[in-house]
């Protein structure tokens, strides 16, 4: 139907979703002013395109943190995905595994993450990360994710409390249903509570880091002072997010902030970037700003609930199509060859 574009896919999930749970995934907080900025400030930025290059043979692929991805899109990390579709997490991520690219497991998945590695065994998984209270039954979490394969660390940090999601009040949503649960926080024979840590700070980053191994990926950092923090601190890559407009209403759009943030990382780490991503030609913008990579969250779950494994395959493959095309359009052969030259308002 409406399944040729990324937006199409969120009129599909629409009406096939539950009201509350659509609300639950498409909504944000207070007045959703980040939620809607986000798409906004990509929509107020135009390519410059280079001609007579002769760009024919395309380049797309990246390689962050040791993880290969067939294009710049990363799938970010969202919760519940059995609320979209009964096989949630396993179809995403067979989807993912297709598409080759990354996903970012959420703590809050509704399918274990051993069980979402062994339903798609060629995809790369990194494992998102709420530190818990309870360092003990946090650091159980971490060693299931490492176990599972997964090859990095996403620690969230733009959520030291819940947003306040006003639509989710209004529908009283705040359990799973019956028959789901957060099966990433079984701990013997209870499901513990997803439980946000205000007292959340630089120690408890020190800490994972002599926990694990793994790379450490700060996801919701968006000052430049805490970006050259972040470096102090060993991450491995920071991703500026605002959590999709969940959190703090009232934040600019992530693709406002990307340029600080990159300029204090000064290229010694990674930057990601997610929020509001929607086209090719959004993901172009955020590379030549200086991105390395960006990810995407709602439009997966639209994909998700429109058409299960078929439509997160799809969603992945539109973005890839249009990735290419604009970058022929641009005149470049390569996401490698993006810059903030060709940058401008529109
Ligand atoms: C329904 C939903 C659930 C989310 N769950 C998580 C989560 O469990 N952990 C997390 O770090 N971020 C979570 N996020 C935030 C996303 O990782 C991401 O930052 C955001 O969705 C990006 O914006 P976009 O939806 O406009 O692409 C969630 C976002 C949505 C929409
Ligand atoms: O909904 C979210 O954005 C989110 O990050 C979350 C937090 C706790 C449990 C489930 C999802």
């Amino acid at each position: 139907m409406s399944q040729r574009t990324l937006r199409g896919f969120e009129a599909e999930a629409r009406a096939r979703l539950e009201p509350a749970h659509y609300d639950y995934f498409a909504g944000g907080a207070g007045d959703e002013a980040t939620l809607r900025a986000n798409e906004a400030a990509f929509a107020r930025l135009g390519l410059v395109p280079r001609v007579l290059r002769g760009a024919a043979k395309l380049q797309t692929g990246v390689t962050l943190l040791g993880s290969r991805a067939a294009m710049p899109v990363l799938v970010a990390p969202t919760a519940f995905h059995r609320l979209a579709d009964p096989e949630g997490e396993r179809a995403t991520a067979r989807a993912v595994a297709a598409a080759e690219t990354i996903m970012i497991v959420s703590m809050a998945a509704t399918v274990a993450v051993e069980d979402v590695a062994a339903a798609a065994p060629g995809a790369e998984l990194w494992f998102q990360l709420y530190v818990q209270p309870d360092l003990a039954f946090t650091e159980k979490i971490v060693r299931r994710a490492e176990a599972a394969g997964c090859k990095a660390l996403v620690v969230t940090v733009d959520s030291p409390v819940l947003g306040r999601r006003e639509r989710d009040l209004r529908n009283a949503f705040h359990d799973l249903p019956e028959h789901l649960c957060c099966e990433n926080l079984r701990d013997g024979d209870r499901v513990r509570p997803v439980v946000m840590t205000p007292e959340l700070s630089w120690e408890h980053i020190d800490r994972l880091g002599v926990m694990t191994s793994l790379p450490i990926v700060l996801k919701g950092i968006t000052h430049p002072a805490d970006a050259r923090l972040a470096l102090d601190h060993h991450a491995s890559a920071i991703m500026v997010s605002n959590h999709g407009g969940r959190q703090l209403d009232g934040m600019p759009a992530t693709i406002d902030l990307l340029p600080d943030v990159v300029a204090a990382v000064g290229g010694a780490v990674p930057v990601l970037l997610d929020g509001g991503v929607r086209r090719g030609t959004d993901v172009l913008k955020a590379l030549a700003l200086g991105a390395a990579a960006v990810a995407v969250g709602r439009p997966v779950i639209w994909g998700l609930a429109a058409d299960g494994e078929r439509g997160v395959s799809r969603v992945l493959g539109l973005l890839r199509a249009e990735i290419e095309h604009a970058l022929v359009l641009c005149g470049r052969a390569s996401v490698h060859e993006l810059d903030v030259s060709m940058v401008r308002p529109c």
